[in-house]
């Protein structure tokens, strides 16, 4: 028998990598899939660059994206350069108003911009939209429990109510829709809320049916013994997860607790990838062993 020759061996691979996103291309067609960016996965041009190509390449596949973007470690940054003193307390940005302005003006001004002008080399797909614009969320200041104790956050939220219709029209007219995580407070007219990117992404995920919301992280997946790089989880149901939740630390509460939310809200799964590997959700979506953590109901 003749050996087969490298390339042919390649091309089978890459025969065989494309086939197996058959079920996956079926199965997601015309459905809604919220993915929330983090801060920390945006740490370069080329992987900024690359997700903007992901988020294209879903689209042009008849998958319908929804972005839900972060920035935390950019508001930081542009914080730390005013000279506006800013802390973290059980995951969440205590903010103060002159903070609340710089979150919006980074988050709407700058990360949605940045993301949405990578998106649109492709042609004109994207669009950003912040919480505020068109009744989209409904926020309501929250604080925090910490050791038992109720922490002030200043001017954060929960989103309390979504309305999708803008949303909707959005991804109607073809569109990738990529939303900041700010919510008008209900209680206070004019008033604005800093509202975690995961969370708001865990919201609009519930009120659009999405049939998956996927968050790109700074980290491999949920570790259930941070820091033992052994523990990685690669599944975890709801139930579970709920058990976990008290024991886990800064960054990675709102991240699966929005994942519990999503997926107690209806939407089949709630995914945590790497996103420091180029298009990481591309095998996410489209391969058997996906990557990451998969929070199942
Ligand atoms: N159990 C855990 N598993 C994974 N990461 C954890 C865990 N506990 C804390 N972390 C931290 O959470 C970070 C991710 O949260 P965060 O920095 O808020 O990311 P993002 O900007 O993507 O929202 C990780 O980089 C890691 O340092
Ligand atoms: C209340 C709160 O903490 N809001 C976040 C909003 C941005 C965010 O969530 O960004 P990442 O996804 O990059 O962490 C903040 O101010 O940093």
């Amino acid at each position: 028998m003749t050996q087969m020759r490298e390339e042919d061996a390649a091309a089978t691979i890459k025969a065989a990598t494309l086939i197996e996103s058959l079920p996956w291309l079926k199965k997601f067609n015309d459905q809604i899939v919220v993915v929330k960016f983090g801060g920390n996965a945006m740490v370069s041009e080329e992987l900024t660059r690359a997700f903007a190509e992901d988020m294209v390449y879903l689209r042009t596949v008849g998958i319908k994206p929804v972005v839900v973007h972060g920035g935390g470690p950019q508001i930081t940054k542009m914080l730390e350069r005013l000279g506006i003193e800013s802390e973290f307390r059980g995951g969440y940005r205590v903010t103060s108003p002159e903070a609340m302005d710089v979150v919006r003006m980074v988050l709407t001004g700058q990360v949605s911009r940045d993301l949405v002008g990578h998106m649109n080399e492709h042609g004109p797909l994207a669009a950003s939209i912040s919480g505020e614009d068109a009744g989209l969320f409904v926020g309501e200041r929250r604080g925090v429990e910490i050791d038992g104790e109720l922490v002030d956050l200043g001017l954060v939220g929960d989103v309390v109510a979504v309305d999708p219709e803008a949303v909707h029209a959005l991804i109607d007219a073809g569109r990738i829709p990529v939303v900041s995580s700010i919510a008008p407070d209900k209680d206070t007219p004019g008033q604005s809320l800093n509202v975690n990117a995961d969370a708001a992404a865990a919201s609009l995920a519930v009120a659009l049916g999405a049939a998956k919301l996927v968050i790109l992280t700074d980290v491999a997946g949920l570790y259930s013994d941070w820091p033992n790089m052994d523990s990685l989880v690669s599944e975890i149901g709801a139930d579970e997860l709920r058990a976990l939740l008290p024991s886990l630390e800064s960054g990675m509460i709102p991240k699966m607790a929005a994942c519990l939310e999503a997926v107690d809200g209806g939407v089949p799964k709630a995914a945590i990838i790497d996103g420091r590997n180029p298009h990481s959700i591309l095998l996410e979506i489209f391969t058997q062993t996906g990557s990451g953590t998969e929070v199942v109901a």
